[in-house]
């Protein structure tokens, strides 16, 4: 039997275009509950912010990989908090929807009070949650910025602005004992009052076992394809990055004519699953 139609509304419900609605913390708690892949790319300008957005691109990252592909610095150790600062209020004047992420840069969260006020800048600048690179040691400053309004993104494996200590941009947690410290800064991250934990170059199966382990939704990069969502350098995907390629990039204007189709290819490709392939994983 055909339902009854329903009477004329007095007051239309507002219309909420997937183009237009803001997405925030709850919408990537509930992307991770329903199982849809967040997706995530870096971005530096206005010009790709909006492009990114009209593709439906959830989350911007200003990284300060633009210190690499932006200013062609050998490492992210250069950036300052005023050139991320610069490069998010760009961003943000592009963004009609996406979730705009900020990188706190190497020297500028050595302490809960240094963090605030950089994070404060960043916020300022048109950010709506910062990253920060580490674990256990990270965690009074996680929850002092938490505390006072502000969303943090963790970021643990391999964590570039620790190059130097690293020995290189190497795969981590490849051991019994480095998997269950990541673990347990992973929880640690968490319970401080981290949103989101980026997890970059670790074995596809920690990726997976660390995602399980929280409530938060887990950002892949080389983390294989059980994170609750992924993401990539805008310059990788487009193929423009100059530099040695990492195992986990995919070049997504690899059979497309325009850079609005590869990343509508590479949210795609995330959504569905195709991206990362074993081929992208450690
Ligand atoms: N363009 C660009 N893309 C990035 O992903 C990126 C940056 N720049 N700059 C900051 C860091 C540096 N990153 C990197 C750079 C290189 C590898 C890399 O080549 N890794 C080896 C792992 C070798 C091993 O330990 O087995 C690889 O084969 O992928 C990984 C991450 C990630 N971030
Ligand atoms: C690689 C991503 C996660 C990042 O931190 C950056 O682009 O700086
Ligand atoms: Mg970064």
């Amino acid at each position: 039997m055909a339902a009854s139609p329903k009477p004329a509304a007095t007051t239309p419900a507002p219309v909420k275009s997937a183009a237009t609605k803001a997405v925030t913390i709850p919408t990537l708690n509930a992307h991770r509950a329903a199982g849809e892949k967040i997706t995530m790319l870096t971005c530096y300008d206005a010009s790709f912010a909006s492009l990114m957005d009209r593709c439906g691109v959830e989350m911007l990252l200003i990284g300060d990989s633009l210190g690499m592909v932006c200013n062609g610095h050998q490492s992210t150790l250069p950036v300052t908090v005023a050139e991320v600062a610069y490069h998010t209020a760009a961003v943000a004047r592009g963004t009609k929807s996406a979730l705009i992420v900020a990188d706190l840069p190497f020297g500028a969260y050595g302490t809960p009070e240094t963090a605030y006020a950089n994070a404060v800048q960043l916020m300022q600048a048109g950010a709506h949650m910062v990253k920060l690179e580490g674990g256990a040691w990270l965690a009074d400053t996680v929850r002092f910025l938490t505390e006072r309004a502000i969303p943090v993104c963790a970021h643990l494996g391999l964590t570039p602005q620790s190059v130097h200590q690293l020995g290189g941009y190497k795969v981590q947690g490849k051991t019994t004992e480095s998997a269950e410290l990541l673990k347990s800064d992973a929880l640690k991250m968490q319970a401080a009052g981290a949103s989101v934990l980026v997890l970059e170059a670790i074995p596809s199966q920690l990726g997976k076992e660390v995602t399980e382990l929280l409530a938060i939704p887990t950002i892949g990069i080389g983390a294989g394809p059980d994170c609750s969502g992924q993401v990539l350098v805008m310059h990788d995907l487009l193929g423009v990055f100059p530099g040695r390629k990492a195992r986990f990039v995919k070049n997504f204007m690899d059979g497309q004519t325009s850079i609005d189709a590869a990343i509508a290819a590479y949210v795609a490709a995330v959504k569905d699953g195709s991206f990362p392939a074993l081929e992208h994983c450690f």
